[in-house]
């Protein structure tokens, strides 16, 4: 079907999407899915079609990446065409949207499109009054976009080309929106994603930026950067929660464990490959997985990196709820707002109640997992991982 609309798609993108600064400079937009009934016709995808070009608000270089990629598969199906080059910077970004969305069904990505330009149209006509609650981002986050709406701070990683990878300057802005959300006036916290993945763990660059103490010093303070982001998150005084809107990996998935609720689309999955890393368990996991899963079940994940469907990972109870993903977004935000308005010193109470007896232990398993894992990175096993890694040998 790479007919006339195929083509016709890929002028609209290029023209819609202009400069790859422009990709990372735009503001990522929440992309709420509609509830809308299942199977939009041809003609409503016509018709959204046409609806794009009368949005009064730029929706942003992400949400049109977005738009291209669910009319390609609409139209052609699972993405057909090769990989541009690593310096043709604008069709690599537009292949990489399309190539996500895998082998996702062509009346799904229909009925998203529609969806998605649905909401964009709301939001479009609504964002001319500003109106009371409206979304109020934070300011000065260079990898996150951390917002406040309807008593919910919402921090959401915002590296979606590197499939949020965290960065060392992701670590520190985490702490610091932590620091912030539990000093602000919001009933919760949500922690998600932008983009097609939840989190792709540790940024495995990480380690070029090697100090001139060498790297010994490197492993140091990579060491003590890991469990002052980790005691962030033992310490934190309301409900957190993991809105998983598709695969996690690494320390990503072992955090859950310090989460007070886990939403997953049901595209997510659950990989921590430490063993294949050369490196040891983190994030509490030693301590929460065998308690949360029974030990043999977590030794499957943490030692031999079996890797979960959300389905499984909720069986296993390191996922509370999973939502089929067309409808994800959607449901999640609609329980999350109710739930926000439930008194916020209550929520903060009870969760300290339930959570508090445990702090100290998971900060005396937060101080030995990192102390271990400083001597892991130092290993040969886990410096020639990273190494295949970024000589693009290995991928996991
Ligand atoms: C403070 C220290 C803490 C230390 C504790 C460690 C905790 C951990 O989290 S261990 C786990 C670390 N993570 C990984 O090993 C994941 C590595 N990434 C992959 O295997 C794959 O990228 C993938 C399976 C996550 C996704 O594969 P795919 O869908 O095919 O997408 P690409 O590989 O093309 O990814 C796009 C782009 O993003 C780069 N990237 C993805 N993840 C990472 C990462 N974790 N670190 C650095 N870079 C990452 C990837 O290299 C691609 O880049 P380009 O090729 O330049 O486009």
């Amino acid at each position: 079907m790479a007919g006339a609309s195929g083509r016709l798609a890929w002028c609209r993108c290029l023209s819609a999407v202009r400069s790859p600064l422009q990709v990372v400079c735009f503001p990522a937009l929440k992309l709420h899915v509609s509830g809308a009934a299942m199977r939009a016709s041809l003609k409503d995808l016509e018709n959204a079609v046409n609806q794009v070009k009368l949005l009064k608000k730029d929706p942003g270089n992400e949400v049109k990446l977005k738009l291209y990629a669910l009319y390609k598969q609409a139209t052609e199906g699972p993405c057909n065409m090769p990989k541009p080059g690593v310096f043709d910077l604008i069709n690599k970004a537009k292949w990489e949207a399309w190539n996500a969305l895998g082998s996702l069904p062509e009346e799904t990505a229909r009925q998203n499109y529609v969806d998605l330009v649905s909401s964009l149209s709301s939001s479009s006509e609504s964002s001319s009054q500003v109106k009371p609650g409206a979304d109020k981002e934070h300011a000065g986050y260079g990898t996150l976009v951390v917002t406040s709406e309807d008593g919910i701070t919402k921090i959401m990683l915002n590296r979606p080309t590197r499939k949020n990878a965290i960065s060392t300057q992701m670590y520190q802005e985490i702490i610091l929106a932590l620091k912030a959300a539990s000093q602000d006036d919001s009933a919760i916290t949500v922690l998600t994603g932008n983009g097609d993945f939840y989190c792709s763990g540790n940024d495995l660059t990480n380690v070029t930026d090697t100090p001139l103490g060498g790297i010994e010093e490197k492993a140091k303070n990579s060491t003590n950067l890991l469990r002052d982001f980790v005691a962030s998150f033992i310490d934190f005084p309301k409900p957190l929660i993991a809105v998983v809107n598709g695969p996690a990996v690494g320390i990503a998935v072992t955090l859950l464990g310090l989460f007070d609720i886990v939403y997953a689309s049901d595209r997510a999955t659950f990989h921590t490959p430490f063993s294949h890393l050369g490196l040891s368990p983190e994030g509490c996991s030693s301590y929460t997985f065998p308690k949360i899963m029974g030990p043999t079940k977590a030794t499957e994940m943490l030692t031999f990196g079996k890797k979960l469907t959300a389905r499984e990972a909720c069986a296993q109870g390191l996922v509370t709820e999973v939502f089929p993903d067309a409808t994800f977004q959607k449901e999640v935000w609609t329980r999350l707002t109710a739930y926000a308005k439930l008194p916020s010193n209550v929520l903060r109470i009870s969760k300290q109640v339930i959570r508090n007896r445990e702090k100290e232990k998971l900060h005396s398993v937060n101080v030995e997992e990192s102390s271990i894992i400083q001597g892991r990175f130092l290993s040969e096993e886990s410096m020639n991982a990273v190494m295949n890694f970024l000589s693009k040998r290995a991928k996991l």
